[in-house]
């Protein structure tokens, strides 16, 4: 029996898309409820198709930013559509290891240089203390035992170094500087991980409006590698049952434009299992982080 694409389906495809649900998703949600996958998918190439069209976007940023282009939000994103194996940033050359769609994960290497990596650690030693995490109740910050690694924050611009670095990243990301909060950096001890959770702030958090207030939303994360620790420490998203190995001086960039489990950027530290892991994270966000 021939199935046929009514306007109520059209409408329903724009609401689950709306709604945050990557084309993969509501695909799937489509043929468990009866849907053949021929006619299902045409019908939401049809309908996405349209969606892109009303709104002005360009399909071929999809490739660029993932499904984070449907929401018509920019997030940063390496410029990735002349598929280039290298990004010459001037002061490196990053090489494009891996990429993702959905979720939007790009792994990078040579992002940092070792002596970048080295420099940074020192920097960081001194004022390392037990990681704090945001407590989205009140907004304030809290010992969390989901996450059992040393950290510290570096104002952004701190360091001459740590300026060098934000303006390479802000170039890889194609976003600004101003956009980011100053680098954390983070070191985990044998046995020390971070438990899978979200960078984005949980809108249902009575703390959260108070967070956005400097900056908005977290949209985009790059967690630079230090270090090669001797084993574990990998970062995993358990979505899609992805993890990136830590290897010094190279990076794995993820971004979400809503702040929902929908973009499947849940992700963690895997405890460290032999040698020490150490991290630089730069959160991204949406506005001027003043
Ligand atoms: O250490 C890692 O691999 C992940 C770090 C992380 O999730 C973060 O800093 O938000
Ligand atoms: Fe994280």
């Amino acid at each position: 029996m021939s199935q046929t694409i009514t306007p109520e389906l059209r409408q329903w495809i724009t609401e689950q898309v709306t709604a945050g649900h990557g084309p993969e998703a509501v695909l799937k949600s489509m043929t468990a409820s009866g849907w053949q996958e021929d006619v299902a998918l045409q019908a939401l190439e049809q309908t996405l198709e349209k969606f892109l069209a009303d709104r002005g976007i360009d399909p071929e940023a999809i490739y660029e930013r993932g499904t984070a282009a449907l929401y018509d939000k920019p997030v940063p994103a390496p410029l990735l559509h002349g598929e280039p194996n290298v990004i010459d940033l001037g002061d490196a050359q990053v090489q494009v290891v891996f990429s993702l769609e959905q979720p939007r994960v790009v792994v990078l290497a040579n992002v940092l240089s070792h002596q970048e990596c080295d420099e940074l650690m020192a920097l960081a030693a001194t004022r390392l203390e037990r990681s704090l995490t945001v407590k989205t109740d009140t907004g304030t910050s809290e010992v969390n035992a989901a996450r059992t690694s040393d950290g510290m924050f570096f104002q952004r611009g701190e360091f001459p170094l740590c300026d060098r670095i934000e303006r390479r990243i802000a170039r890889l990301l194609n976003w600004p500087v101003e956009n980011g909060e100053g680098l954390q950096v983070l070191r985990y001890r044998p046995g020390a991980e971070y438990k899978p959770h979200y960078d984005y702030f949980d809108p249902a958090q009575p703390g959260t409006p108070t967070i956005l207030k400097r900056g908005g939303q977290r949209v985009g994360t790059l967690v630079m590698y230090l270090n090669t620790p001797e084993a574990g420490g990998a970062t995993t998203f358990p979505d899609v049952k992805l993890s990136v190995n830590p290897v010094k001086g190279s990076a794995v960039f993820f971004s979400y434009a809503l702040p929902h489990p929908s973009t499947q950027t849940l992700h963690g530290g895997a405890p460290v299992l032999a040698g020490e892991k150490w991290v630089a994270t730069k959160w991204l966000r949406e506005g001027r982080f003043e």
